[in-house]
């Protein structure tokens, strides 16, 4: 569980106990935290959890929502172009984007104006009611952001840069980096359409939109609350071996800035992110042989378990196997984390989802994945990993396409304060 969850839990116990359904409700509820007035209000006998739309995610705290909250079915990356051209508009927008996340985040009854002569005040499209539905909203900067526009050249994180592309990535302009990245997550994708028309109606002379991708897990998977490993577009368990997001010393040890890193006092508390669009070959994939495909990642395709263990969480050892004839030596998870102890600062929270756009102008299926992994250290992590990657078996069924390299920025800790205001006051 991660702070941000602990601090909604004993609401969640209360509601619960209140309702005299703890045990079941709890189980199939998955230890997500739930808005205790609106759940309340809408429990009806028989049913044995509130709805999934009354699920909230706590907006203040150390970290921003969205990181370490257990995956939900429907996610959005928007990056934006900011049009603001001074400090003080850039001031502006961020405290008209930290007012709008902590309301949509929460939810309450939409925006009502009654002259026919204004535009609605909100779009309608959730209803009367917008309900919170697990939505998170978490605001990474871009390298771009510290240019000349802002003043904020010195105040820079101190690995912050344009990602530049690798060996087999075919990177599209259009589809890489931004000033600022929104990550927005929600069970429901309606709910996360209707935070995107939230923000860019609030913010008509201050954003534009630069990319956009819209990205899934499966329902079970994401209702599982990070229990269940959702199964990527190549039809692997992906995610399995990430490190404990309820641990939260070795959070601060991989994913959060703190003290310990060389960087400015503002970015404690945020993360790198590092983003990418990889778009899969998946008719080739699918022709493939099952021995083939477990071999280039080193799992089972079903369990998710490493070849020659029997359960997705067993670890493999590689010292019993020097020459990869269990697992091979380009494996992906073998290369991705050769476990080893001079390896073990490249360690990342990976926190990916699938995309389907259509088709290509090939007329092939165009899918793939939103890779997105946080870490404190983004030349150790990110980085690091993806040179180690380079060349392995894998690529010949994948091609990067976008992306880009952010830094997500410290939590709001409550509501006298916005987001990335000590970096403006820096
Ligand atoms: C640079 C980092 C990584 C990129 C890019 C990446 C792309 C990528 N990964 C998969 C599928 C799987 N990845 C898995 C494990 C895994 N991947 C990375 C890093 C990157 N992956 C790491 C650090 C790990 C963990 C390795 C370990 O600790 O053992 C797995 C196995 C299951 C799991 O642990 O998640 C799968 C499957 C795809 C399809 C992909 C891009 C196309
Ligand atoms: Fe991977």
């Amino acid at each position: 569980m991660s702070k941000q969850n602990d601090a909604a839990q004993p609401s969640r116990r209360r509601l619960l106990q209140g309702l005299g359904v703890l045990g079941g409700a709890a189980a199939l509820a998955g230890g997500c935290p739930f808005h205790a007035a609106a759940a309340g209000e809408r429990f009806s006998p028989g049913t044995v959890t509130p709805g999934a739309r009354q699920q909230v995610q706590p907006f203040y705290g150390a970290h921003q929502a969205g990181i370490l909250t257990p995956q939900q079915a429907s996610m959005m990356l928007v990056a934006f172009d900011v049009l603001a051209t001074e400090k003080t508009e850039l001031e502006r927008l961020f405290r008209l984007l930290t007012q709008r996340f902590a309301f949509l985040t929460q939810g309450g009854p939409a925006p009502v104006v009654q002259n026919p002569q204004l535009p609605p005040m909100d779009s309608g499209i959730l209803g009367a009611d917008i309900a919170p539905d697990n939505l998170t909203i978490t605001l990474s900067v871009g390298h771009s952001l510290f240019d000349e526009r802002f003043g904020l050249g010195a105040h820079k994180p101190a690995q912050l840069q344009a990602m530049t592309r690798f060996p087999n990535d075919s990177l599209d302009a259009e589809q890489c980096h931004g000033d600022i990245l929104l990550q927005i997550c929600a069970n429901t994708q309606d709910t996360v359409i209707h935070a995107l028309r939230d923000i860019i109606k609030h913010t008509p002379d201050l954003l534009a939109v630069r990319w956009r991708r819209d990205g899934f897990i499966a329902d079970h998977a994401a209702r599982s609350n990070g229990k269940e490993t959702p199964i990527n577009l190549l039809g692997f368990k992906d995610g399995t071996a990430n490190p404990d997001t309820q641990n939260s010393a070795l959070m601060d040890k991989l994913l959060w800035v703190t003290a310990d890193q060389q960087e400015p006092a503002w970015a404690r508390g945020g993360s790198y992110q590092a983003v990418r669009i990889i778009r899969f070959h998946v008719e080739m994939w699918d022709r493939t042989p099952l021995g083939e495909q477990q071999t280039i990642f080193g799992r089972e395709k079903l369990s998710g378990a490493p070849l020659g263990m029997q359960h997705e969480h067993d670890v493999p050892d590689y010292r019993s196997d020097p020459d990869g004839e269990r697992i091979a030596l380009d494996a992906h998870i073998r290369l991705a984390n050769p476990r080893m102890p001079e390896t073990e600062s490249s360690l990342m929270l990976r926190r990916g989802y699938s995309y389907s756009a259509g088709i290509t102008g090939a007329g092939q299926l165009d899918m793939g994945l939103l890779f997105i992994c946080y870490q404190h250290d983004l030349t150790k992590g990110f980085i690091t990993v993806q040179k180690r990657l380079n060349g392995e078996a894998l690529e010949e069924y994948i091609r990067p396409i976008g992306g880009g390299y952010f830094f997500a920025l410290p939590g709001v800790t409550d509501k006298s304060h916005y987001l990335g205001q000590l970096l403006l006051q820096a």
